[in-house]
């Protein structure tokens, strides 16, 4: 994983886990080549002390012009004269020049050369321009070739695996079919696609071939299973999804073409290929992230149309991937009955080209009417479940009583100094980023390395001091999580620290930040009239940041100092009043104990702007895991406590993402004393 972010950010900003803790991919156990590997990569942290400002796309024209580099303006990259082709490859086949073939990403300044396939930051393009710098000037040491050990495990998995037709057995070939649901694709597409299928991992095989098509960079393979009545897949790819950037169906593609569907799995690429003879491309990594680094391949099409999925979260995804990709020329296909993802599309014998003309422009005005908006309203309406987040596996109590996590809010945390804010926000964090959140830590106070080590004791749920040789497998799994931290300590501008969300949110697609704690961008307002108003500034930005970008962010804020004996209260949070007007949510940690349950502190929901119900439950500190959170034999006891005493209202929740959760009962054995709030008011 490259963890330079762009050299042109503040660079000591991200630091994602991954480049020190780099270990081994979880490939199919049949095909693991060898004992476990580990690879370090020291140079990370070198690479982030290099304090450089952001640059915009005005700053790259002016320096594009002011070096006499003629360049054309696109859609999300500058398109320029290529300093990294040699005038001889600059010539197509038909002898006339290829230029223009560098392309400048327009926020981020980094840049890719499609004819040399050289690549890097904006600072690195500048040195090669200026002729300084170590050799980027030569054009071929910035591409990332392979690495060798996956260039090997790829070309054997690839040599191993065969056209599916090609199966000796017709049975294995049905059941191939069955499984990945392919009875209605047929071997053209399959061959055009370059599919195939490896037997011992009975898995099907997606090739990643080098731009050109000279050589296979790597490969996605997918495993089907049968799980209950229905067949669950995973996948895997080589090299580890970080480094993945693959745009499946890319070499099928003309540069005469203007229009392409994008769409989250390769065989929804297959069925919609097959169907409408549309080009098609995959995300690398689904409804997760669009890497700015696949952007310049997306650039020549004048008609983008995602049709990512048939849920709620593919529809926000495609809504953030099409403001990277310039919105007027995105098109999303809404999710809903009528129009499930497309190979079940094709499957159930629908019109996948007349599904496609529904899509509905992802570009707004300023001022909409409800004519615009009805879709959506619509798309909520009919998702009940889904629109109210992402359901916390750890913490049924916050589902019961804030429904789940949703995108463009603000939380605001509270509690009293050293009663476990850090430790229970960064399980918070923690759990939903398990689930799939991109989520960007702002610690201020304490070190990346520390708070790293509480969370991945809270992953492994137990302490590791006492058992590190299971340290590599809780790291290697943590390293797969998408979670990024930024690197900065102490005090902070809030300039600086929004600029870097601002960028993570960009190339990491981030949708949860935690800023622990606002404290910290301060500034050093010694009256305390200033220091309000220097509060109400701060949440006024970060309340337009999570609003603007669709991005979640909680803020943890000091309460002030107030008697000891007494529970904190939303007036507490320090300021005026704004923290609380602005907040969606606010939670507060309470360190007065309960009389029912001893010795335990207990969260309280003062404020949930999505339905108002507000409410508090106890929390159980566990010092060996670092958690908060009810383990399962816990949970399983309270369940049979409820049973034994009554009916039980609902099932408990699984936890699981759009699971119902309805868990009264965990909390309502242990409910707060009657001189503690009423919780079960709303909160207007
Ligand atoms: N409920 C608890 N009972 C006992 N110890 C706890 C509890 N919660 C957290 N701790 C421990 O207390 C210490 C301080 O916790 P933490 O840093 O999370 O507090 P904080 O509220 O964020 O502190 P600060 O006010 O300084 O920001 C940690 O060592 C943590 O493991």
């Amino acid at each position: 994983m490259w963890v330079l972010l762009r050299s042109g950010y503040p660079l000591r900003i991200l630091l994602p886990l991954r480049g020190e803790w780099m270990g081994r991919r979880g490939l199919p156990r049949n095909l693991a080549p060898g004992p476990p590997r580990r690879r370090y990569r020291k140079e990370t942290l070198q690479a982030l002390d290099m304090p450089v400002l952001p640059v915009t796309a005005t700053e790259i024209r002016q320096y594009l012009r002011g070096h006499g580099i003629p360049f054309q303006d696109g859609h999300s990259c500058l398109r320029a004269l290529s300093p990294f082709a040699e005038s001889s490859q600059l010539k197509g086949q038909t002898g006339v020049t290829t230029s223009f073939s560098l392309f400048i990403d327009k926020t981020t300044g980094h840049f890719l050369c499609m004819t040399s396939l050289a690549e890097g930051s904006w600072e690195d393009f500048q040195a090669s321009v200026e002729g300084r710098g170590d050799g980027a000037r030569e054009g071929f040491l910035l591409s990332k070739a392979p690495e060798f050990e996956d260039s090997e495990e790829v070309r054997r998995i690839w040599n191993r695996a065969i056209p599916l037709w090609e199966l000796p057995d017709q049975e294995e070939v049905q059941l191939a079919d069955t499984m990945f649901g392919l009875t209605k694709v047929t071997d053209d597409t399959l061959k055009r696609f370059s599919v195939r299928y490896l037997r011992p991992a009975r898995s099907l095989v997606f090739p990643w071939f080098s731009p050109g098509g000279s050589g296979l960079r790597g490969l996605k393979l997918l495993e089907a299973k049968c799980q209950g009545d229905g067949v669950s897949y995973e996948e895997t790819t080589i090299p580890r999804p970080s480094a993945y950037h693959n745009l499946f169906g890319l070499p099928l593609i003309s540069r005469r073409d203007a229009e392409v569907v994008l769409t989250s799995r390769e065989l929804d690429s297959l069925a919609l290929n097959q169907s409408t003879g549309l080009p098609t491309l995959t995300l690398p990594r689904g409804t997760t992230c669009l890497p700015p680094a696949l952007l310049p391949y997306l650039e020549q099409f004048r008609r983008i149309v995602f049709w990512l999925g048939d849920d709620l979260r593919s529809w926000e995804a495609a809504k953030l991937f099409a403001r990277k990709l310039n919105p007027k020329r995105c098109f999303l296909v809404r999710p809903g009955d009528q129009q499930p993802r497309p190979l079940e599309a094709l499957n159930g014998g629908f019109n996948l080209s007349r599904i496609l003309r529904t899509a509905l422009p992802a570009w707004h005005k300023s001022i909409v009417s409800f004519r615009q908006l009805r879709e959506e309203v619509l798309g909520e309406l009919s998702n009940v479940e889904q629109a109210a987040g992402l359901r916390w596996s750890r913490f049924p109590d916050l589902n019961r009583i804030l429904k789940g996590h949703r995108k463009g809010e603000l939380t605001v945390f509270t509690g009293p100094t050293g009663s476990g804010k850090t430790t229970f926000i960064s399980e918070y964090a923690l759990d939903l980023c398990s689930q799939g959140v991109n989520t960007l830590w702002g610690s201020f106070e304490i070190s990346n390395v520390r708070l790293a080590r509480v969370m991945l004791t809270q992953f492994a749920e137990g302490r590791l001091e006492d058992q590190l040789d299971k340290y590599d497998h809780w790291a290697d799994r943590f390293e797969d999580l998408p979670l990024y931290f930024m690197t900065f300590h102490g005090q902070q501008s809030i300039r600086t620290v929004i600029d870097t969300m601002q960028h993570a949110v960009y190339v990491y697609d981030i949708c949860h930040v935690i800023i622990d704690n606002l404290q910290f961008m301060m500034g050093h307002e010694q009256l305390s009239t200033d220091r309000i108003a220097a509060q109400d500034y701060i949440i006024g930005v970060f309340r337009k940041f999570a609003t603007d970008n669709n991005c979640h962010v909680t803020l943890v804020i000091h309460p002030r100092k107030e008697d000891d004996d007494k529970e904190l209260q939303t007036a507490s949070i320090f300021g005026s009043a704004k923290a609380s007007q602005e907040a969606d949510n606010v939670l507060i940690l309470q360190d007065r104990k309960l009389v029912t349950g001893p010795g335990k502190r207990y969260l309280q929901v003062s404020k949930n702007r999505f339905d108002g119900d507000v409410g508090v439950f106890p929390l159980e500190f566990n010092k060996n895991s670092l958690t908060f959170s009810i383990p399962p034999k816990n949970k399983a006891r309270l369940k049979k406590i409820k049973d034994d005493t009554g009916p039980v209202a609902k099932k408990p929740s699984s936890g699981k993402k759009g699971a119902t959760t309805q868990n009264s009962e965990i909390c309502s054995g242990q409910a707060p004393t009657p001189d503690q709030p009423d919780t079960s008011k709303r909160s207007k």
